[in-house]
């Protein structure tokens, strides 16, 4: 595959990375391309070994990027020890990859709460059904857990204590474009002391 669709240069991004992230984001979802949100996520444990796996990106403003999952899932457990991630997209269909690190933390309850409520009921009872990341006997302790708790809350499922979303606030952000022979354009931002980015060109 050799990626010739278009050029990136160091104008075009921007000062502001996030509004940046946010154009591409945006010409991406127009691109139709699917599961237009899905993005790596990568965490270290507590013996600094590296894991990785898909969520769903749910916002991002100037804030950061917003995720929501389990917090006492393995990847809860990695965060609670060591709190620097990455998130990775990858739109092939566009020949574009965008690399975030960043430092994350818990989102307000009360965001928490707005995102949980607007979910489907089945997936709130979902939240409750699985105790993510744990080993479990089969299957059918999900459809009985599941069952358990669609008894006992009915249409009103709360959010669950151990449910809720976390925000990676970055620390540089990579944005990749493919080119003709290898010869790729990579800006990077990197956060300066103030709060202000400073912005380089990287070697493909
Ligand atoms: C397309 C896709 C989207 C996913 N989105 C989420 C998500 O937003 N939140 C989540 O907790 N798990 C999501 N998952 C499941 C995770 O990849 C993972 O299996 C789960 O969170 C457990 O990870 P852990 O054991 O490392 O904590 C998604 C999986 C896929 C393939
Ligand atoms: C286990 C799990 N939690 C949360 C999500 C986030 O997506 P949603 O809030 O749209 O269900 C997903 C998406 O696949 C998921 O698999």
């Amino acid at each position: 595959m050799d990626y010739s669709r278009e050029a990136l240069d160091e104008q075009a991004t921007g000062d502001d990375p996030m509004h940046f992230f946010m154009k591409w984001f945006s010409e991406a979802e127009s691109a139709q391309i699917t599961e237009v949100n899905a993005m790596t996520l990568a965490t270290v444990d507590a013996d600094h070994r590296p894991h990785a796996r898909i969520v769903l990106l749910k916002g991002a403003d100037e804030r950061g990027f917003s995720f929501f999952t389990n917090y006492d899932s393995a990847k809860g457990t990695h965060i609670a020890a060591d709190p620097f991630v990455a998130l990775l997209f990858f739109w092939k269909e566009l020949e574009r990859q965008v690399r975030i690190d960043g430092r994350i933390e818990k989102l307000p309850a009360a965001e928490s709460d707005e995102y949980f409520y607007s979910r489907p009921v089945g997936s709130r009872l979902g939240a409750w059904a699985s105790p993510q990341s744990r080993e479990i006997p089969g299957r059918e302790v999900l459809e009985q857990n599941y069952e358990r708790y669609q008894k006992e809350f009915g249409e009103n499922v709360p959010r669950p204590p151990h449910w809720g979303g976390y925000l990676v606030v970055p620390q540089r952000i990579e944005f990749w474009q493919g080119r003709s022979s290898r010869m790729h354009d990579r800006i990077s931002f990197s956060r300066n002391e103030d709060g202000s980015w400073k912005r380089c060109r990287l070697a493909p």
